[in-house]
């Protein structure tokens, strides 16, 4: 049976870290300032942003949501951020995905400041990522939290094999630069595959973010591999189930995270710890 990765628990322990970094930060007189905005009124996404103002509320950080429209115009979106990056008082700022569909989300990402993008996933920082320059560079939420996952629970990546199942720009992309800089042989496969299962099958360590209700089931996984499961699905009874089939794919993998309390929790706190990052690097 494999050892399940508590992502709620590791989560917890961030933010204790991240709330002692905070309070130094106050007695500095530095207030990190997060400001979150919501185009629309998706309710998951409102869910979510709502989470992320009571975290920074409870670790101290300030939060400022900004909700809009869901008929918002691109250029109010741009110029509503160009205010905020010249704004001294906020350090980071993120902008909900997904967005309306008038809205080009690349747009908006290239205008958030690189030295205010929460997020990491403005141009410069994942060209930075690439390049393997992780000082000073906010990184994608959840691939970074799935690293923090894999190191807590000390599983070695350094000459692995892994395989990463999706090429979004929020996971995929960015857990590949990151996997790569720490020495691992990385494959990143997706829809257009071929042999996408006999692929997952070799992997020393497979992260699967496909959107995918069960998509990777126990044949597909090799004996003792490590599974992350990035997938927020919901089943046929709307519930919330993962890409992985867990209930079989616990019996072969080493190490495996669950759905939900594995990768999402620590989506959120690694938000916070980049939000004070980026709060000191400003006065670097
Ligand atoms: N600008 C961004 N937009 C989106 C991101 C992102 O990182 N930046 N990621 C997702 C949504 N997301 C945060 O924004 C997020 C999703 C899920 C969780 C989480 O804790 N999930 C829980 C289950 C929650 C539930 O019951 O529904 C879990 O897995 O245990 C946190 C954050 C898309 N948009």
């Amino acid at each position: 049976m494999a050892v399940i990765i508590d992502g709620k628990a590791l989560a917890a322990e961030v933010d204790q870290d991240t709330k002692k970094q905070v309070d130094s930060l106050l007695k500095r007189g530095l207030e990190p300032h997060l400001v979150v905005i919501l185009v629309g009124d998706n309710e998951a996404s409102q869910i979510y942003v709502r989470n992320k103002s009571r975290r920074a509320e409870k670790l101290g950080i300030k939060s400022t949501v900004i909700k809009l429209d869901a008929d918002t115009s691109e250029q109010d979106l741009l110029d509503q951020i160009e205010k905020l990056n010249t704004d001294d008082s906020v350090h980071a700022i993120l902008v909900q995905m997904p967005l309306p569909d008038q809205i080009n989300e690349f747009k908006v990402i290239e205008t958030i400041s690189p030295k205010k993008d929460a997020d990491g996933f403005n141009p410069v920082n994942v060209g930075r990522l690439s390049a393997g320059q992780m000082d000073h560079t906010p990184v994608a939420c959840t691939p970074k939290g799935i690293m923090k996952m894999l190191e807590k629970y000390q599983v070695n990546v350094d000459g692995k094999n892994v395989v990463v199942v999706g090429r979004s720009n929020i996971v995929g992309k960015p857990m590949s630069y990151l996997l790569l800089n720490a020495n691992a042989t990385v494959t990143v496969a997706h829809s257009h595959t071929a042999n996408l299962k006999q692929l997952t099958k070799t992997a020393d360590i497979l992260v699967v973010a496909v959107g995918k209700t069960h998509f990777i089931k126990v044949q597909d996984i090799k004996d003792d591999a490590v599974v992350i499961d990035v997938g927020m699905d919901r089943d046929e009874n709307g519930k919330l189930t993962g890409d992985v089939e867990f209930s079989s794919a616990d019996k072969v993998a080493s190490f495996i995270t669950p759905v939900p309390k594995g990768v999402g929790p620590m989506t959120i706190s690694m938000l916070m710890q980049q939000t004070v990052e980026l709060a000191k690097w400003s006065k670097e």
